[in-house]
């Protein structure tokens, strides 16, 4: 009986022994695999199960029956001893992670070890005006800012080995031979960069090989270099080359934590510093979102779109305090960020309704005007000279949508005309968005999306033709999580491996709420957040947006064409005249620009005469243009006498310009005399030079034609033009 049980024990041993090593040789082959950080931390796990396992089931057994056999022999006071200090080691272990996690909100992954216990502490009081990180850090020794110290550890920093120069030139000569390029030399490698995704070969042209030819067989090359993703053929700075971009067999991934020493200066200089993350060649990315100002993000499930905007958020949340920066978040998904809740940072709970998202947007329309008006009271022109002027900063807005989408489909109208105001207006005023979607569809990025959001990021789309509507240009075949291409207002665009806080999500929430909690315990005093009822009354939210259509449809309304003559009433209303004509002086290039410029300056005028005054600011609301084309608008305006100085006490500049008494012939004399001396009748110079109504130009220049003066427009190209001979002219004006 006895002797069967040992056996069943025994056999269970083997038994659980065996699973164990199953288990371990399974996980430490996905190990070896780097299928993704999530599948790693999973296989490490159960790799440490199964060696407790074994450790268990066979060691300790094993162990027990030898102790057992020679127990004769051994010096039990001394195993006593060693019991004891193995205990008591493991006790201190235990009581020092738990102090630590104490003091770092209770996280889920181990702490960093501070090797000299010191470390950078933000202080609040030490916050510069320039609204830069919480303070100059006292730096003791050689630490990190404590908050830094919640950043996880990247499990993957450097990728598989970079390819040789040897090696590349002879993979390229039988890449080029098999895609039947003529080439008898191996080609000269110029350079081998290397990022963590990536490598760039960078080699001489064969004789006879173009690029514009490689770039046409890049498919075929890429098979034959065997990686049919993620291969790209670009161009370099060494004349007649070209460079292959190809996928390190084992990638690297980019944490913030890797690029901190870079990122704790960039802070210090910049508003809303965030890490991107690292470009081909490996060097960290990081920009200031307050420049950019607002940022697109598209990318397919699993492309790592989320990843990139939770280190987005992760780097502002380190280096900026929740009385710095606020978060708008909007989130019809309900699943991205709703890991914020708690957060401080946040202005208003995690919007997750569709049209409350809507009514969001607008109230931080409102909220943007408001600013403006504190602007023009303190006499300061942007969020930036407020926050230096004064004690209390004025905190950014950053507004993150997740599913852009999902808005647009329910909610256009509402959405895209606050998104545009925002995009338009905000940046002086510290609102930024940021704009997620996985389907970048014409409908969705609509071309006024488009010119308002010019910085953009593409991670993998399910087609080219996507990348195209992002992007605007043919792409590479991007691979996922975090492979991305950005794209900057002036016009830079290049390839990079996006930064993520972690890789895990669930490390990636334990950080979320240990950053939360970090700042609540320093910043407990402010409470900023909106209660969006109260504040935002659906009254203020309708004004505000009623002004700018109400304009809008003005300016709309001047660039109708007229076409029926109304002899009654407003003696300017009485036109006859198709406006297209006036038109079609212009080259169609240019005439977006020429509709735009002159019919917004006679708006900014009508907008100054009927408030009887103007300032930038009101200018700027009105129309919907930014802030230094209405303070040119303005400037023009008291250049040519239209507005007066600027008083102090309304904040504006007087209407001067009496209403013109002059009768319409003598309106029409300054314009024959005009058209005499330059010798143009463009409706656009007239308009300029009078300072009148297009509709009414072009009344008076139809009476021209009547007279003889000029002839009609006879083709879309061809404006007005003279008809007078030159004797006629010098008669006119010798009279
Ligand atoms: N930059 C990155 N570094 C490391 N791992 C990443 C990175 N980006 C993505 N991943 C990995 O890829 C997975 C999917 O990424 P992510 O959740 O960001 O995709 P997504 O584009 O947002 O898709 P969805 O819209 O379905 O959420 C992540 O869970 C993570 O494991």
């Amino acid at each position: 009986m006895g002797q069967s049980s040992e056996k069943r024990s025994e056999s269970f041993g083997q038994y659980v022994t065996r699973i164990s090593a199953f288990a371990a040789a399974i996980s430490g082959g996905l190990l070896f695999f780097e299928i993704s950080p999530d599948v790693e931390n999973l296989t490490r796990k159960v790799l440490g199960y199964a060696i407790g396992t074994w450790i268990l089931f066979a060691v300790v057994p094993f162990l027990f029956r030898l102790g057992w056999k020679h127990r004769s022999q051994i010096k039990w006071k001394w195993l006593l001893v060693i019991f004891v200090v193995i205990a008591d080691h493991i006790s201190q272990r235990k009581k020092n992670r738990n102090q630590d996690n104490e003091q770092n909100g209770s996280l889920s992954y181990p702490l960093p070890e501070n090797e000299t216990g010191a470390a950078y502490i933000p202080h609040p009081e030490d916050e510069t005006k320039s609204g830069v990180i919480s303070g100059s850090y006292q730096q003791q020794a050689t630490g990190l800012p404590d908050v830094f110290n919640l950043l996880p550890f990247n499990p993957r920093p450097h990728p598989s080995h970079t390819i040789t120069k040897d090696m590349a030139a002879d993979a390229i000569h039988q890449a080029l031979e098999m895609s039947n390029f003529n080439v008898e030399e191996k080609p000269q490698i110029l350079s081998v960069e290397s990022g963590p995704t990536l490598q760039k070969i960078s080699f001489s042209l064969p004789p006879k090989v173009q690029l514009s030819k490689l770039v046409q067989r890049k498919e075929d090359l890429a098979n034959h270099l065997g990686h049919s993703v993620g291969f790209d053929v670009d161009s370099t700075p060494y004349p007649s080359s070209a460079a292959f971009v190809i996928p390190h067999a084992k990638r690297a991934f980019v944490y913030i934590r890797d690029v901190m020493d870079q990122f704790i200066p960039f802070a210090q200089k910049s508003q809303l510093p965030v890490v991107f993350g690292k470009s081909m060649n490996g060097e960290a990315i990081l920009v200031d979102l307050a420049k950019l100002p607002h940022l697109l993000v598209a990318g397919t499930t699993g492309s790592g779109k989320s990843v990139f905007i939770n280190a987005l958020i992760g780097s502002l949340e380190l280096v900026r305090s929740p009385e710095q920066v606020k978060f708008v978040m909007i989130d019809p998904k309900m699943v991205e960020f709703m890991a914020y809740a708690d957060s401080p940072h946040l202005l208003l709970p995690v919007v997750t309704d569709l049209r409350r998202a809507a009514f969001t947007l607008q109230k931080v329309v409102v909220e943007m005007e408001k600013r403006y008006q504190t602007f023009a009271a303190a006499g300061v022109r942007n969020i930036e000279q407020y926050n230096r002027n004064h004690e209390t900063p004025m905190p950014y807005i950053v507004v993150l949508v997740d599913e852009y989408a999902d808005l647009m489909l329910v909610v256009k109208d509402q959405v895209e005309e606050a998104v545009q105001r925002l995009a338009q207006m905000g940046r002086a005023a510290g609102v930024h968005l940021v704009l997620g979607t996985q389907r970048p569809s014409v409908n969705v990025i609509t071309g006024v999306i488009k010119s308002n959001l010019p910085s953009r990021v593409a991670f993998r789309l399910p087609s080219p033709q996507d990348f195209r509507t992002v992007m605007d240009g043919s792409g590479p075949h991007l691979l996922d999580r975090g492979d991305g291409v950005c794209l900057f207002s002036n016009g830079s665009r290049q390839r990079f491996q996006s930064a993520a806080v972690t890789g895990d999500d669930n490390e990636s929430v334990a950080f979320i709420k240990a950053v939360s909690k970090y700042w609540k315990t320093r910043s407990p005093s402010v409470d900023m957040s909106w209660s969006l009822d109260e504040q935002a009354t659906e009254n203020e939210i309708s004004e505000v947006m009623a002004s700018a259509s109400d304009q809008q449809y003005e300016i709309a309304q001047s660039s109708l064409p007229i076409q029926e003559a109304n002899s009654e009433g407003d003696p300017e209303s009485q036109v006859t005249h198709d406006i297209h004509s006036d038109l079609v002086e212009v080259d169609p290039e240019s005439m977006n620009v020429f509709i735009g410029d002159a019919t917004s300056y006679e708006s900014a005028i009508q907008v100054a005469q009927k408030h009887q005054g103007i300032s930038p600011l009101l200018l700027q609301k009105m129309l919907s243009i930014d802030y230094m084309t209405a303070a040119r608008m303005v400037e023009r305006m008291q250049n040519e006498g239209i507005v007066g100085e600027i008083d102090f006490d309304k904040g504006m500049r007087p209407w001067l310009r009496a209403e013109t008494k002059e009768t319409e012939a003598e309106l029409l004399h300054r314009m024959k005399l005009y058209i005499c001396k330059t010798k143009t009748a463009r409706v656009g110079d007239l308009q300029n030079e009078f300072s009148i109504r297009r509709e009414k130009v072009s009344q008076l220049m139809s009476k021209l034609c009547e007279e003889g003066m000029l002839n009609s427009p006879t083709s879309p190209k061809v404006g007005y033009t003279i008809a007078w001979k030159d004797d006629q002219i010098d008669a006119f004006l010798e009279a």
